[in-house]
């Protein structure tokens, strides 16, 4: 990808302040539209903190929109990033949701022309949250939502509670939510904080969490953005994402005395490199032997020689040098090459995808090592890379076929509140989003932590409520086309009395051919409202 040095091409972003009103405009070029977006405290953290990542905002970050969301105006006012938005002012007068996850959804909710505005036209949006507080758990999945929405790729990084904090049951509605709006999904655990840095002072610790998560982050845009030696750019993320399956961000800087054998003991340099890389110690198990797809990028100094680079990618792609040997006979046969011939030939490892790019070596002359990985595709039942095979993200949901790609803003209009046709539908689905999903006894039985009890929860619900949620949002989106019932309902700060909140049956009915339509039970019993 080339950058583009042609200003005459730029686009203008809407700028918002704390009062959710528009104060300046911003200049960009057309590139693609990266935004980065953290709601609730932890989330605005993990923005703050890549904020002040040295190097971030004069270099990948200059050409990324940033904001910050959160019900508390206090916390936005606090923090360095320029753009703010107020959730629910309305109704909240800048006051926190009070970990009270029902008011931080309706407070998002509220919010939802303005959100729509900020995310139009953005063709990557990360989402950053605190999973187990009032605001971000619900509210981040309402922004996911809202940004696929727009036809962009999704990338939601979260924590999960500390076990003291009491929050796994918000906490796990929250994952489950946002689990089926985003294209990755990222899980740190803050309880793990706690087991590998037992002695650090409190926020310190916070602060090894919010720089997994900004590391992450900027790992990605520089996929995106960095010109490099072997390029990547936008296009290879989709590919990489479209793989389907659950997907890992791994990100891991290495200088100094375990890399300086590298030239002289290559093997035990390489598992070094790879066991740091693959087992960063808050991330929540990765299962990454299990991916069959990698976007690799490597910023390194020169000790990394031809032999070492493909020693250490091909652990990845897990080649076995055999295989390629058994295509001597089709080589040295080329005039009888036929297609049966080529479909023969298996492509039994992970796809990857390879970018490079060369670092000065350091002041005492010893290696560096930068590395970013993109992996996806674990949990996907059959791990050959023919995609084909697999359900995409895109492929699997109606709702997102049917998203519309917004174009670049370009009037210096302030944002308009006019209700629109997915906001509607949002806003209903918002009602009906959490599911009646405890974890069953066996789950309970095998979970050890936070994340353990998360991870096989998602496992267990993803086929039957995946298909629930289409037909819900099949129905849903034609049902509440100037639906003023379903507008007012949205507006209430507090869900209708009833258990099922399947707003409009009668559409489902149709769209599911006549057969009785999916209820979504939830009451406000359901949720672990610290009140
Ligand atoms: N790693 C990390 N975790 C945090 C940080 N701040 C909060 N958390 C975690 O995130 C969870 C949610 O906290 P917040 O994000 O502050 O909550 P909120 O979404 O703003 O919700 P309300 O405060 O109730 O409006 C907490 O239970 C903590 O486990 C942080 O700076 N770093």
């Amino acid at each position: 990808m080339t950058i583009p040095t042609n200003m005459e091409n730029e686009i203008v972003l809407p700028v918002f302040n704390s009062n959710g009103g528009k104060t300046e405009m911003k200049e960009r070029d057309q590139l693609e539209k990266i935004i980065v977006i953290g709601i609730g405290g932890a989330g605005n953290n993990a923005v703050d903190y890549l904020y002040k990542q040295p190097g971030y905002m004069d270099n990948v970050g200059k050409s990324v929109v940033h904001y910050i969301f959160n019900t508390d105006e206090n916390c936005l006012n606090n923090l360095q990033c320029e753009n703010k938005l107020v959730l629910g002012k309305d109704t909240l007068k800048g006051k926190g949701a009070g970990a009270n996850i029902n008011v931080g959804r309706n407070a998002t909710v509220e919010s939802i022309d303005e959100i729509t505005e900020i995310v139009k036209g953005a063709d990557l949006v990360f989402i950053t949250a605190g999973m187990g507080g009032g605001t971000g758990t619900l509210g981040s999945s309402i922004v996911a939502e809202t940004a696929k929405n727009v036809g962009a790729i999704v990338v939601s990084l979260v924590t999960l509670p500390f076990q003291y904090e009491n929050r796994k049951r918000n906490a796990f509605y929250g994952i489950k939510n946002l689990y089926k709006y985003s294209d990755s999904l990222i899980m740190i655990d803050n309880q793990k904080i706690v087991d590998f840095y037992p002695d650090y002072e409190f926020t310190q610790g916070l602060d090894e969490a919010n720089k997994i998560l900004s590391n992450a982050i900027s790992g990605v845009i520089k996929i995106i953005r960095n010109p490099t030696t072997i390029n990547t750019d936008f296009e290879d993320l989709k590919t990489i994402l479209n793989t389907g399956g659950k997907s890992q961000i791994l990100y891991r800087s290495l200088e100094g005395e375990e890399l300086a054998s590298i030239t002289e003991n290559p093997d035990e340099t390489i598992d070094y490199i790879y066991k740091e890389v693959t087992t960063s110690p808050l991330i929540t198990r990765s299962n990454i032997e299990q991916a069959t797809a990698f976007l690799i990028l490597l910023e390194c100094s020169s000790h990394f020689t031809q032999r070492i680079m493909n020693q250490f990618v091909s652990r990845f792609s897990r080649v076995n040098q055999e295989d390629d040997d058994s295509l001597d006979d089709l080589l040295d046969d080329l005039a009888n090459l036929d297609d049966e011939k080529i479909e023969s030939i298996e492509n039994n490892g992970p796809q990857v995808i390879f970018a490079y790019n060369k670092l000065p070596n350091s002041e005492d002359g010893t290696p560096r090592l930068n590395i970013t990985i993109v992996a996806t595709g674990m949990g996907t039942h059959d791990s050959n890379r023919n995609q084909e095979q697999h359900e995409t993200p895109i492929q699997e949901s109606a709702y997102r076929s049917q998203s519309i790609k917004a174009q670049p803003q370009t009037s210096q209009t302030a944002p308009k509140v006019a209700p629109n046709t997915n906001n509607l539908a949002i806003k209903q689905n918002a009602e009906a989003k959490v599911l009646d999903t405890k974890p069953t006894p066996a789950v309970k039985e095998e979970a050890t932590s936070n994340s353990d009890i998360l991870l096989a929860g998602l496992q267990n619900l993803d086929e039957a409520s995946r298909q629930k949620l289409l037909e819900l949002l099949g129905g849903a989106q034609v049902a509440t086309n100037n639906n003023p019932k379903v507008e007012e309902e949205y507006r209430s700060p507090v869900l209708p009395e009833s258990n099922n909140l399947f707003v409009n049956q009668e559409a489902t009915n149709k769209s599911t051919q006549e057969k009785p339509a999916t209820k979504l039970s939830f009451s406000d019993d359901d949720l672990d409202i610290d009140e």
